[in-house]
């Protein structure tokens, strides 16, 4: 696999202490590249170029219609190259190639659609309570990024993060997670062919406790745009303490996804599943938490066993493979301890709840998916984010009820209302505390929309034009068109 390396101040270079890391499919465990482990100094170099480019100002004073001709031409490359990427994502991850190709149409359109918003970016004039002055206010960028990124949605979160930060003219350092580093790397080189200057944009590949702590702790960073567990979250807050930097931090969620009985039964079993298990429920926004009103709560369940029986899964490459992998043993055996607590806490096993019995399963991280009924608020398998394909069912009985048991959480990343009271689908989308709410939907989102948390998802928004905000600094300039002296000293 002809892949490059680290890409700093506009060269393709190896990490400086020779070290390497194998990259693993997570289908059959193949090592599928190996990509050179930066480390410290690594980080210290690639931050010393981002800050050189930032501080001559010359990509901070190109014309923004410019900038977003590049961001553009990214956008064209990425269509261009789409089937070799989803490729490669669904050869790093282990999702479907299908799901991938998703992917890659929405990271396309994230560069697209803030190409698009790079020249509407100038500012306002204020009307000014002072006489014979101008106030306008102007919108710079922030600086030296950093960026990093998790394994789940590699590209598609990259490119929340890259489109925005190029087009409002600052520069910055990505670093992706060190086990699917695979997609990233590639749209590297297409910046590069798209013509981003040198030093604008640099890539780092390693570690998060050494290159991603460098990231956050370095003086010569303005920003860190995070997305990740809460854990690391917490950490590189504290980190990004030490100068003070803007933080933008994109979280876990525990998604609550409430179905009335009068929704349309068959269209929210289907969007329940939909809602949670693709890329085998390893997913921020996934419907996990479901919430089902007592009176169709068995007929519900029953529907749901009896789909997720039928299942497919296998390579991401194989045309009627509905489930991939877990992306890793780590994570496969984080996701069967979460089950075992389940069964400990009294819960009950409706489906799944073991790896697959499939001999040519075997080399891959697979884990069925598992429906836990007779859930409870605090039981910490309704509480804790499993990142796999695990469901709890609560049951509800009133509007109220179901609104406490969605709000019953330190998360507030989305959730879903499915009725057919649009007033009281109203009613309750106003009481939910997440950053997202669908109503008879789930887990939709598109560049024009702002994307985040409430409480511990998250700090700051990604897309829209909320997530172009995150990379500018807003000034005020006032200017006194007739000074005079005031004579008080
Ligand atoms: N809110 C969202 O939009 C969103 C999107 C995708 C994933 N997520 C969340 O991401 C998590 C899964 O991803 P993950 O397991 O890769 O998360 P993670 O927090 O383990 O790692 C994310 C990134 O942080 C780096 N990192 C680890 N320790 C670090 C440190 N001390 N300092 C700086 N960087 C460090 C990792 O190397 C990786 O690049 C889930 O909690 C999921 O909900 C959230
Ligand atoms: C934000 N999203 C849904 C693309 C990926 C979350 O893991």
């Amino acid at each position: 696999m002809n892949l490059k390396q680290q890409y700093i101040n506009g060269k393709w270079v190896g990490a400086n202490s020779g070290n390497k890391r194998d990259i693993i499919n997570p289908f059959n465990q193949e090592v599928i590249a190996t990509v050179p482990e930066s480390d410290e100094l690594d980080t210290k170099a690639a931050i010393a170029a981002a800050r050189a480019a930032f501080d001559d100002g010359e990509w901070s004073s190109t014309p923004a219609t410019e900038r977003g001709n590049i961001v553009r031409k990214i956008a064209e490359l990425i269509e261009r190259d789409k089937e070799e990427l989803a490729r490669l994502e669904s050869l790093d991850t282990g999702k479907t190639v299908e799901e991938s190709r998703g992917d890659m149409d929405d990271i396309a359109g994230v560069f697209r659609f803030y190409a698009e918003q790079a020249d509407k970016n100038g500012g306002e004039l204020i009307d000014s309570p002072v006489p014979n002055s101008i106030s306008r206010v102007v919108h710079e960028p922030v600086g030296v990024c950093g960026q990093i990124t998790p394994w789940n949605y590699p590209l598609l979160q990259a490119s929340w993060k890259l489109a925005p930060a190029l087009v409002t003219g600052n520069t910055l350092i990505m670093k992706p997670s060190e086990i699917t580093p695979l997609t990233t790397i590639k749209v590297f080189e297409l910046m590069d062919e798209a013509g981003v200057p040198a030093g604008v944009a640099n890539l780092v590949l390693g570690a998060g406790h050494t290159v991603g702590a460098e990231l956050s702790s370095n003086m010569d960073v303005d920003l860190i745009s995070f997305t990740g567990g809460i854990v690391t979250g917490k950490k590189i807050m504290q980190a990004a303490s030490v100068n003070v930097k803007k933080l933008a931090l994109e979280l876990g969620g525990k998604n609550p996804n409430i179905i009335f009985a009068d929704a349309d039964f068959d269209i929210a079993v289907d969007q329940a599943l939909n809602g949670v298990f693709f890329h085998a429920g390893q997913i921020c926004s996934a419907g996990t938490r479901l919430i089902v009103e007592e009176s169709i709560h068995d007929e519900f369940v029953n529907a749901l066993v009896e789909r997720v029986k039928k299942f497919k899964l296998g390579s991401g490459f194989d045309k009627d493979t509905q489930m991939g992998p877990l992306i890793s043993g780590e994570h496969l055996a984080k996701v069967e301890e979460y089950v075992e607590t389940g069964i400990k806490e009294g819960a009950t096993l409706a489906v799944g709840g073991s790896r697959p019995e499939e001999p040519e399963l075997q080399n891959g991280f697979f884990y069925l998916p598992t429906i836990f009924t007779d859930c409870t608020t605090e039981m910490s398998i309704v509480q804790d984010e499993a990142f796999g394909p695990v469901i709890t069912v609560e049951k509800f009985s009133t509007e109220e009820e179901a609104i406490k048991l969605a709000n019953d959480s330190i998360y507030g990343l989305a959730g879903g209302v499915w009725t057919n009271d649009i007033v009281k689908a109203e009613r309750c989308v106003a009481k939910m505390r997440m950053g997202t709410v669908w109503i008879n939907e789930f887990n939709l989102y598109f560049p024009h929309a702002p994307w985040g948390g409430f409480k511990q998802s998250g700090i700051g928004r990604e897309l829209g034009n909320l997530g172009m905000e995150e990379y500018t600094e807003t000034k005020h300039i006032f200017q006194n068109l007739k000074p005079e002296a005031i004579n008080w000293f």
